[in-house]
């Protein structure tokens, strides 16, 4: 498939910036926290409390196994635990362009603050535990990306730029 697909921590602006690069592009856009959140009828938060976590990931394969093979070009956000799953993996790769949107800690801890993320909830020290799972996810990001772009060092409109011109080459 050629869809342009988003990759990167909580917090990198995954679903801001495809948002804007659909609009853009003319594409239409998917959020797969979004989708599912749509599939449930509720929060991330509350599939989590009532389902667990192994039934949302389960939820997150269905949906990039389904997002693979739609032949219609999109714009689409993947969670950011999607790509760290391994059942998940040949769907990410079969799918197009893949953009990480990668953030320092510093960055990433302040976009946090006030998250309710089940990942981070109940955490006694966050900024540890953010620190922690960067260090374990940014290889395998970096592992799938076509594209990486640095988020939190320029303007919003000025890192879109930075995308659509990568894009282009
Ligand atoms: N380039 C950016 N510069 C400043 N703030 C940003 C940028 N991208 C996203 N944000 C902000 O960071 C927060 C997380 O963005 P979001 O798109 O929800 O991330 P994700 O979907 O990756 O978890 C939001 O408040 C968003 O407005
Ligand atoms: O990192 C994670 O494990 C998760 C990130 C969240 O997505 P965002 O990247 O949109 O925050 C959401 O899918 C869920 O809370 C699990
Ligand atoms: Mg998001």
């Amino acid at each position: 498939m050629n869809h342009i697909v988003i990759i990167g921590f909580m917090g990198s602006g995954k679903t801001r910036v495809g948002k804007r690069l659909a609009k853009d592009l003319g594409l239409p856009f998917i959020d797969v926290d979004r989708l599912i959140v749509k599939k449930m009828n509720m929060s991330v938060k509350e599939v989590f409390e009532r389902f667990g976590e192994a039934f949302y990931r389960a939820l997150e394969t269905m949906a990039v196994k389904e997002l693979s093979t739609d032949s219609e070009r999109k714009v689409i956000s993947v969670s950011a635990g999607l790509p760290l799953q391994e059942q998940n993996q040949k769907y990410l790769q079969s799918m197009g362009t893949i953009i990480y949107l990668k953030g320092s800690a510093a960055t990433l801890i302040k976009r946090l603050e006030g998250s309710n993320n089940p990942t981070l909830e109940g955490t006694e020290n966050k900024e540890e535990k953010i620190k922690k799972l960067l260090k374990q996810r940014d290889p395998v990001y970096e592992k799938f990306a076509d594209i990486k772009v640095v988020t939190g060092v320029k303007p919003f409109d000025e890192l879109i730029a930075e995308i659509e011109e990568k894009l282009k080459a």
